[in-house]
């Protein structure tokens, strides 16, 4: 294969794809895009809007009104990116409890998804782009000559969440468990390999380890 000009990664929460998409990128020169992000983003400026996320239409108009911009980090705070919504930096704030819990709701809205995934495909069609999701490989870019879908078990992904979000942020594995479980059966509708995806499912690997087997796979279908 020749080097992919799209490459899109999706699976389930915590499986690692923000993590292996930003790894890939770098070794690759390409811009890393988590389109999980534009659904945050959209779930908290509604929030902070006061909308009632079981209404579909102010969200959906919310969508077409609101700019989410991802730029290069502003910060050295540990952040692979920074997120703008009418140029105010949420970067953070969209990995609040209040917006994950709200955020596979909103994602549910055909309209909202409609408009969103318009805006991807744009940054998608640039090429020389890796692209996180869930329907990245499916729905946003469906020509992407490599899509990989990542899989690990439930408790592996509660481990790894719970692992990662230590001091005040700090919150009990069955918690993160079934936080991650009832957004699992809330994305089960997006949540499905490309009929063309390499499958990995990467309990007991490292991120290291991914990227060299892709590398690799890469190197092999020429
Ligand atoms: N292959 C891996 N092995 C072990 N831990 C991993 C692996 N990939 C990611 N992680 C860790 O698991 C957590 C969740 O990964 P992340 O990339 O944010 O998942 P996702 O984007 O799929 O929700 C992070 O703390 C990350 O460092
Ligand atoms: N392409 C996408 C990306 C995210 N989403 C939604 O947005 C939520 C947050 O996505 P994310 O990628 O930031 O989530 P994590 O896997 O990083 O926890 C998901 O649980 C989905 O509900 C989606 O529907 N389609």
């Amino acid at each position: 294969m020749q080097q992919p000009l799209v490459i899109t990664i999706d699976g389930p929460a915590g499986a690692g794809k923000s993590t292996l998409g930003a790894l890939l990128a770098e070794r690759l020169g390409y811009l890393y895009f988590d389109t999980g992000v534009m659904y945050r983003a959209l779930t908290l400026v509604a929030l902070q809007a006061g909308l009632d996320l079981t209404q579909p239409e102010p969200l959906e108009a919310l969508a077409q009104q609101v700019l989410i911009e991802v730029v290069p980090p502003t910060q050295s705070d540990g952040r692979q990116y920074t997120v703008l919504t009418d140029g105010q930096d949420v970067t953070w704030a969209i990995r609040s409890p209040e917006v994950e819990r709200g955020v596979s709701l909103v994602a549910r809205y055909p309209a909202v998804r409609r408009e969103l995934i318009r805006q991807q495909q744009q940054i998608g069609l640039r090429g020389h782009v890796v692209l996180v999701g869930r329907d990245a490989g499916t729905v946003v870019m469906p020509d992407a000559p490599l899509k990989i879908y990542l899989e690990a078990s439930l408790d592996e992904r509660a481990r790894r969440r719970t692992q990662e979000r230590s001091g005040d942020e700090a919150q009990p594995l069955e918690d993160v468990r079934s936080a991650i479980a009832r957004r699992d059966s809330l994305d089960a509708h997006v949540l499905r390999p490309a009929p063309d995806a390499v499958i990995l499912q990467n309990d007991g690997l490292t991120p290291e380890d991914e990227v060299a087997w892709i590398m690799d796979y890469i190197a092999r279908h020429g």
